[in-house]
């Protein structure tokens, strides 16, 4: 199979309603494991991971991965708050599963794979609702994976929940980046992009304002729109002083 690498963003531009809500972002992606996309409040990372997921079109710009057309591309999205629907843990897996057609017996095996890879196999005939926070996110996760994606976005999969159930999800993403499936990750959480990411994306105002190696970008950041969102300042607090 041609390469899905690099992941070239070229002068990205989302405008809704006219006001542009992604400017001209250009980065190339081209390392495996995870990549993560930080930036203040507003910054278009969600409309960022959106648009590579295809779910939004740009208005104007190109996302090239390696040599494939993005049609052919396999991707899941993890949003923030994972959207269940009212059926059991495993009904809401194999829903991801129902525009393939498989036997239902290849389609069990695939939920269950999936499920156990989340920790959850035990727990597939219970109603989703059920859950708690952390494991929602857990079923979120294992409906992705069950389409058995080459590209995994994830729009801030641990924003609501405790310590434990973060490190059970960092876990998990981090087992799904070395089996070798490339990972976006949208964090506010900086540890977890300092624990997870091998590169970071920093967005501002729409576009890319800085990119590099983690440990680079995180600890000496070279723009002043990423030294503000890093340092934990307010952009326009430390701009307005300055003008
Ligand atoms: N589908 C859409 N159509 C129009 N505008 C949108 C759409 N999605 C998001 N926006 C707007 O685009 C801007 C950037 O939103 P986005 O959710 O990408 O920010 P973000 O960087 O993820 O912020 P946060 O850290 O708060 O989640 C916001 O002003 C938002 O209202």
């Amino acid at each position: 199979m041609s390469a899905l690498l690099p992941i070239v963003i070229e002068a990205l531009a989302f405008r809704p309603c006219g006001a542009a809500v992604i400017d001209g972002l250009s980065a190339t992606i081209a390392t495996p494991g995870i990549t993560a996309i930080v930036g203040p409040n507003g910054a278009g990372k969600s409309v960022t991971l959106r648009l590579l997921d295809g779910l939004l079109v740009p208005d104007g710009g190109s996302i090239r991965f390696g040599t494939r057309q993005a049609a052919d591309v396999r991707r899941a999205m993890v949003f923030q708050r994972p959207a269940l629907i009212r059926a059991s843990v495993h009904d809401n897996v194999a829903l991801a599963l129902a525009a393939e057609g498989l036997a239902r017996r290849e389609a069990a095996a695939r939920v269950g794979a999936a499920l156990e890879r989340v920790g959850l196999a035990r727990r597939s005939r219970e109603a989703a609702r059920r859950l708690s926070g952390g494991e929602q996110q857990r079923l979120a996760l294992a409906r992705a994976l069950v389409t058995e994606p080459e590209l995994i976005l994830l729009d801030e999969p641990t924003a609501n929940l405790d310590p434990g159930a973060t490190d059970v999800i960092e876990g998990i993403v981090a087992g799904l980046a070395q089996a070798g499936v490339k990972v976006i990750l949208v964090s506010h959480n900086l540890g977890q992009v300092a624990r997870l990411a091998g590169d970071v994306l920093v967005l501002a105002g729409g576009r890319a304002v800085e990119h590099g190696p983690a440990r680079s970008v995180l600890t000496s950041p070279r723009t002043p729109e990423a030294r503000a969102y890093l340092n934990g300042e307010l952009p326009w607090t430390r701009f307005a002083a300055a003008s």
